[in-house]
Formats: C-alpha cells, structure tokens, sequence
C-alpha cells in the first residue's frame, strides 16, 4: 500500500508543483495520473521515490517512511520501487538477458554485479518474466534490434525483476503507437493484478487511461481536482483538469487519430 499525506513541493524557482497532494493506494489498484502540462504529473512520481525532494509531506511505502530516509536506507528502499520510462532507458548495447538482469543489481554483491554473475535463480526468474512479457525466445537480443513495444516489454521485465512493492510509471506509451500502446497498458495492468502491486502510471492519454486503469487522479496547478472509477470522468470532471479550450482541443485531437487509425487499417486490410 502507499499513502501520500499532504505532499507539497515548491522549486526554488518558487513553482509550486504540488500541493498538499494526499491520497492512499490499495495492493493492486493502478492509477493513472492525468492532467495538462506544467500540472505537476512527474514532479508527483519523482517526489515518491525522492528523485524530488518533497518541500513537505510524507510518502509511506506499507510502513515505511520513505521521506525521512538517510541515503543508504533510500538506496535500499527505492529496491522496492519499480520504474518504467517512456524512453525505456536500457542499455541498448547489452542483451535482453542483461538488462532484466540488471533489475536485480540491488540484490546482488557488488562482485557478482561487477562480473555480471547472478544467481541462477534470477537468471531463472528474468527468464519467466520475459515469456510473461512477450518475448520468449529474445533474451540474447540486444537491446538496440528490438521494436519501441518490444523495449517497453523490456522495460516491465526488469521493473519486475526487483520484485517491487510500488511501480511508478513515466508516460509509458508516449514513443509508441496507439495498437501498442493498447497492447503495452493491458500488460501493464495484468502485471499489477498477477502481482498485487499498486501502480501510479503518468498518462497523457485519457482515453487509454480509462480503458485500462481503475481509477484516475486528475491534477491541475499541483492540486489533485478529480479522484475516482473512470466511469466518473465526465465533462465536467474533465474540464475541471483541463479547462474548457483543452479539453475540447484534446477530445477533436483523439477522434483524429481514431480516424486516422481506422483509415490504416483499411489500408493495409485493402492490400492484403
Ligand atoms: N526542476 C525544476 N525546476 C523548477 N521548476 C520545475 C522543475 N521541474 C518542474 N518544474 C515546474 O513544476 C511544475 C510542474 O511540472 P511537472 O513537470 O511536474 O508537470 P507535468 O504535469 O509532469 O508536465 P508535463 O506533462 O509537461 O511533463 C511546472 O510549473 C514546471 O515548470
């Protein structure tokens, strides 16, 4: 479980990304956390796991308070934190293998991780979760000959990997196209479920935010502005996020790529 209590960061440039943000996430219950841009989304994921120091408030992690950590303590902590990027940020020229692996370097002394030893149990475990994310029979690839799909899989692999308590995730679909980026959020929300594991996912797309999570976090200027099931993100909900023009502008924009997409498909059903 995570409880964020009244979290507050204000730069020193005196933006106020956050303000006293609070709210409690079950095992298993995936957010997404939507909102315009400046609205604080990453400035929230990055204070959970203190990438971000918090001005103020707490961020307790099952009973853990990750904001009054000394670095050595944080450093074990953040183990229990699964990060997934937009930009995937592998190592493009080691393998797959390699970079699920690469998970477990918390766990491992510093030896086995210098000599890129690791047990076999988590050799045994990377290669579970790679049939689990997809990519079964991929693990000597390297990095830089997969699909953006494929990386983001790779991505998950290795979140998982750490065995987290928390996943905290940037924008996971924002380099990818809207048939994977469908297929990369149900996998997404499957791992959660298969794992318990509460998850915040920063989204900009409200669409697939609604289709794959169980509830939305709206914020607008750092304040959290609507909290709830999906079903509950109405128009009004909605402008409240994003003011009347965005909204608007975003709704047209989404029909667009909607069209656009079907009109692919046709094409590509036309030449088969
Ligand atoms: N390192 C920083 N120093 C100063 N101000 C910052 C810094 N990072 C973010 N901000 C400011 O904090 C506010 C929230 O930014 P943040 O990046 O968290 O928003 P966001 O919702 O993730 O936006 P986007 O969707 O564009 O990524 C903005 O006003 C931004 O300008």
């Amino acid at each position: 479980m995570l409880t964020v209590e009244n979290l507050t960061k204000t730069y020193r440039s005196g933006d106020k990304a956050l303000q006293r943000v609070s709210f409690t996430l079950p095992k298993g219950q995936v957010v997404g956390l939507i909102g315009p841009s400046g609205a604080g989304k990453s400035t929230l994921i990055r204070c959970v796991n203190r990438l971000v120091e918090p001005t103020s408030g707490r961020v307790l992690l099952n009973d853990l308070d990750l904001t009054t950590l000394g670095k050595p303590a944080l450093r074990r902590a953040r183990r229990r934190i699964g990060m997934i990027f937009q930009e995937y940020a592998l190592v493009e020229r080691l393998t797959v293998m390699e970079n699920v692996l690469s998970g477990r370097l918390g766990y491992v002394s510093f030896w086995r991780s210098w000599m890129r030893r690791f047990p076999g149990s988590d050799i045994a475990t990377a290669f579970r979760l790679l049939d689990r994310v997809g990519l079964e029979g991929r693990a000597d690839s390297r990095a830089d000959a997969l699909s953006g799909g494929q990386r983001q899989r790779v991505g998950i692999a290795r979140a998982l990997a750490q065995e987290p308590e928390l996943l905290l995730v940037d924008e996971p679909t924002a380099s990818l196209d809207p048939k994977t980026s469908r297929k990369i959020m149900r996998l997404l929300t499957e791992v959660c479920a298969e794992h318990e594991l509460p998850a915040i996912i920063n989204i900009h797309d409200v669409v697939l935010a609604q289709q794959f999570t169980q509830r939305i976090i709206g914020l607008r200027a750092g304040e959290i502005v609507f909290d709830g099931p999906p079903s509950d993100l109405d128009s009004a909900a909605l402008t409240a996020i994003y003011g009347e023009e965005d909204w608007s502008a975003m709704r047209q924009a989404a029909a667009e790529d909607a069209d656009a997409e079907r009109d692919q498909t046709d094409r590509m059903a036309g030449l088969a």
